[in-house]
């Protein structure tokens, strides 16, 4: 690991063993912690006064080519709330903006693609991802390493099925019929997007993790609209290939979705080491869907963080203490964190997951 120090070059570096030992990697490979270890999807973003005032003028697409944007944003929320893990601040169409594919982030909305994916001649614009396509994320990575010092970052990427539905439908869709179509109707051009896709995907998370992340999650937001005998056949291979790409690199990956309370199992023998769990599920039932061998992550409906603050409180103790019967658990939401939610609960939040007692 390259973590840069004064020592002589035969001494430990401090940050890494502090590092390799902090609460979230340690849950993540089901060894016992001292407090469960918590950070937020979508912590960075909207909900911070400090984030819209760098995003200021800048697009979000421009802001994630830019490497001390990027590590200032990922840093606002480690700073205020004192989290257990920074998540890397990019997007999943990223790595598709790096390789050639039009497309943007559309303020309110999400993104959308120009010229949406339709027919086999489609495939020639999603050519392999290399690191020099996106020197600016490998550059970012470095600079917050290095910043970050004994808490891990978390880089991620977007897996096929939400990707393919970015694509197919040219932006964001309620019932991905656009993608289901393709994906019933031409199952063979399917697997062959969905691979280049898992290419893509696998590529980008390398680039993170060889650049010093420390662990990764595998975004696949949307694949809770199939049922599990079409996951297993046209998905699971594909994320599978996605989660594989970093295997030899001995980090723990995360596996989430949102509403896949069936796929559960599925998600997990697809390669992670720790299963994300939305709040449709409740955590004990879902480790035991995850199995023994797989830590979960979640999954506090973000509802709760407008609800009263009692009631908040006794369902954050709850989630914690369902957590405890997990091989390991790290907290987190059920979803991301809605751009109006109050940082001050937040912060209320990772006090009393890292202080249960
Ligand atoms: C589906 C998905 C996308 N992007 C992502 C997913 C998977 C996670 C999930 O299920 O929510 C992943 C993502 N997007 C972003 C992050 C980074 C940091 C973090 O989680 O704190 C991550 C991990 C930043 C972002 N990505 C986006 C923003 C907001 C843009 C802005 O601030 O202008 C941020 C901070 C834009 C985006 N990008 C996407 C959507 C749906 C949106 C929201 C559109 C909107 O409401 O404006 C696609």
């Amino acid at each position: 690991m390259d973590v840069v120090t004064t020592a002589s070059p035969s001494a430990p570096a401090p940050d890494a063993a502090a590092l390799h030992d902090s609460a979230f990697l340690r849950a993540c490979r089901r060894e016992p912690v001292e407090h469960t270890p918590v950070w937020f999807m979508r912590q960075a973003g909207r909900s911070l006064p400090e984030y819209r005032k760098v995003r200021e003028g800048i697009s979000m697409l421009d802001s994630c080519a830019r490497p001390d944007l990027v590590a200032e944003i990922t840093m606002q929320p480690v700073r205020r709330y004192g989290v257990d893990a920074a998540i890397f601040y990019s997007d999943i169409v990223v790595p598709l903006k790096a390789i050639g594919v039009d497309l943007d982030i559309v303020p309110g909305v999400g993104p959308v693609v120009a010229e949406p994916f339709a027919s086999r001649a489609d495939l020639d614009r999603l050519p392999e991802l290399t690191a020099a396509d996106v020197p600016y994320v490998s550059d970012a990575v470095r600079l917050l390493v290095a910043e970050l010092g004994a808490t891990p970052l978390i880089g991620f990427a977007g897996a096929p099925y939400t990707l393919a539905s970015y694509l197919v439908e040219g932006g964001p869709s309620k019932n991905h019929e656009r993608t289901k179509a393709l994906m019933y109707g031409d199952p063979e051009l399917w697997h062959a997007l969905a691979g280049r896709l898992a290419a893509i995907a696998g590529a980008f998370l390398r680039v993170q993790v060889e650049a010093g992340a420390s662990a990764v999650q595998l975004f696949d937001s949307w694949v809770g609209a199939l049922p599990l005998a079409d996951y297993r056949e046209l998905v699971q291979p594909h994320s599978a290939a996605v989660l594989d790409a970093v295997a030899d690199l001995g980090v723990p990956r995360i596996h989430f979705g949102v509403g896949t309370g069936e796929l559960l199992g599925a998600m997990g023998e697809a390669g992670a080491d720790v299963v994300g769990v939305d709040f449709r599920v409740a955590l004990d039932e879902a480790s035991r869907r995850v199995g023994p061998q797989r830590a979960v992550q979640g999954n506090l409906d973000p509802a709760l963080l407008f609800a009263p603050a009692p009631v908040l409180e006794r369902r954050v103790r709850a989630t914690v203490e369902a957590g405890r019967r997990a091989p390991g658990h790290v907290f987190n939401l059920g979803h991301g964190v809605p751009p109006n939610a109050d940082p001050a609960v937040l912060s209320r939040v990772v006090e009393l997951v890292q202080g249960a007692g």
